[in-house]
């Protein structure tokens, strides 16, 4: 690339001075003369430089170039081993740096066996001295792609776009990602704008710190990465880019825990939406139109959200002035005119999540978190609508593992065994689990913690072993106690009978 000290890039930046130069001379030859000059100037740039020349700059009508923000980030990875001077940035709340070119470095790439020089450069316009107030210097920014004219096709057409994607990858890799949750209705500006407020997402939950089994897990981490990469499945079958979750299981087993770990795993950011602060259908699908793609909308504890199941038993007088059950589907507009038009419906709820409005952004996952799966409505929950209904189970012995992964830093332990059993003989979820290996002195060893854990195991097993007998007897009482009523009752008719 480099040539007598000189790049091929930077050669070129010269030879286009040069026939600026040779245009403006041109101008005093006699038209004629001009004209052949013209040709025999482009064939003779043409034997000396047969290169072509793309350039990006950093504004385009007062805004900042989409395409030279994505060139930076995928520049950035080459330059880091190639080029000498770099410039870095904080991202990530500080935490880590960015590094890009800096100006006038030059970067070679390779795109299917063709050679690629990028460029950093900047124009600089002096300042004007005609105003009252001396202006800054106006510094503008732009990349310089160079390659042999021959390779123009390749370039212009797939070079280009791989760049494009690349580079908008790493940015997402780069970015902060952040948690939102709905601001009440009241408080959107006038606009109608700023509807969710957030802060920086940084849960530290991991799949790798998720204790559950390992195998219904990689089912999950499976269908996670088959659903990222199916933008062109669902383009093909005519069906928005989104998936649905039901977690459901006891509290404290893990499903707030599982919704961080997706959101990390995929680099998503993520909407809380609390659904009892919403005022109506309208208002959810301004919510929705409002969250961007690449994210994750979760509503938590949706059975105690809105009494939604309540609403599809409403009655209606139908016309025969009696009182008919209503279909859930049909009753939409009238579940939306309902309570004044005040409140989250069932069928608004499921326009929400498969309506023709769900469709306004693409890439996104949808989870609902219950304890009472029960209590759901089925039509909210069938399939399509939540895809995958994932159940968080009292802690198991794998899943203890990797508690004990996490906590205690141990992969086996004599205490395991004993451990194991008793979690197959009692209930206890991952979060008391957890809590019960806690060191709670300052020694922190591990043969306490796993004490402490069987000392709490075993006091669990002998409280459901208590309270499942005097259910029994409570039972038993009452078996003997409606025998007894029963014979009453029969003697009673006999009596009256005689
Ligand atoms: N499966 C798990 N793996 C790792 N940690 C867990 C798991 N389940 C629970 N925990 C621990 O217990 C705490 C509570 O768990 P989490 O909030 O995820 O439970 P939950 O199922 O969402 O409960 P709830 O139904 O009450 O909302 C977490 O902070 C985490 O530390
Ligand atoms: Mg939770």
């Amino acid at each position: 690339m480099k040539m007598m000290g000189e790049s091929w890039a930077e050669l070129g930046s010269r030879i286009a001075g040069l026939m600026f130069v040779w245009a403006t001379i041109q101008q005093f030859f006699p038209h004629q003369l001009r004209a052949y000059l013209d040709k025999l100037s482009d064939k003779l740039l043409g034997i000396v430089y047969p290169f072509v020349q793309i350039t990006v700059h950093e504004y385009t009508g007062g805004r900042r170039n989409e395409v030279y923000a994505a060139i930076e980030n995928y520049l950035g990875a080459k330059s880091t081993a190639q080029a000498r001077r770099l410039k870095a940035d904080m991202v990530k709340n500080s935490k880590s740096f960015v590094l890009s070119l800096d100006k006038s470095e030059e970067v070679t790439d390779e795109f299917r066996g063709v050679k690629l020089w990028w460029v950093l450069k900047e124009s600089v316009r002096s300042p004007t001295t005609f105003s009252l107030y001396r202006s800054a210097p106006d510094e503008k920014k732009y990349y310089m792609l160079s390659f042999h004219r021959k390779n123009r096709d390749i370039v212009a057409g797939a070079y280009l776009s791989y760049v494009m994607e690349e580079g908008k990858a790493l940015e997402l890799k780069n970015r902060q990602r952040k948690l939102y949750t709905n601001k009440p209705n009241d408080s959107w500006g006038w606009e109608g704008k700023h509807l969710w407020n957030h802060i920086v997402f940084e849960h530290p939950a991991t799949f790798q710190t998720l204790a559950m089994d390992p195998k219904k897990k990689q089912e999950i981490i499976d269908d996670l990465i088959a659903f990222g990469k199916s933008k062109e499945y669902y383009a093909k079958i005519g069906k928005a880019w989104k998936r649905g979750y039901l977690l459901y299981g006891p509290p404290g087993t893990g499903k707030s825990t599982m919704i961080a770990a997706m959101a990390n795993f995929l680099n998503y950011d993520v909407y809380d939406l609390e659904l009892t602060s919403v005022k109506n259908n309208s208002d959810l699908r301004k919510l929705l139109v409002d969250t961007s793609s690449k994210s994750i909308i979760v509503i938590e504890d949706i059975d105690c959200s809105l009494d939604l199941t309540g609403k599809r038993k409403k009655k209606k007088k139908g016309k025969s002035g009696e009182e008919e059950q209503n279909d859930p589907l049909e009753a939409k507009e009238e579940e939306n005119e309902g309570d004044d038009g005040s409140k989250v419906t069932l069928s608004g709820l499921l326009n929400f999540i498969d309506g023709i409005w769900s469709a306004c952004g693409p890439e996104r996952i949808i989870i609902f978190t219950t304890n009472h799966k029960d209590k759901l409505d089925p039509a909210l929950i069938r399939r399509g609508r939540m895809d995958m209904h994932i159940e968080m189970s009292y802690c198991k012995f794998e899943a203890f593992k990797v508690l004990a992964k996490n906590y205690l830093d141990v992969d086996s332990h004599p205490l395991f065994e004993t451990v194991g059993r008793l979690l197959e003989e009692t209930s206890m979820s991952p979060c008391d689990v957890a809590e019960n290996l806690i060191p709670k002195t300052a020694s922190k060893e591990v043969e306490t913690c796993l004490n402490n854990l069987v000392e709490a195991l075993n006091k669990a097993k002998e409280t459901a072993r208590s309270n499942a007998e005097k259910e029994a007897k409570t039972k038993k009482v009452s078996a003997r106690r409606y025998g007894h009523w029963m014979k009453m009752i029969g003697k009673l008719r006999r009596k009256n009978e005689d």
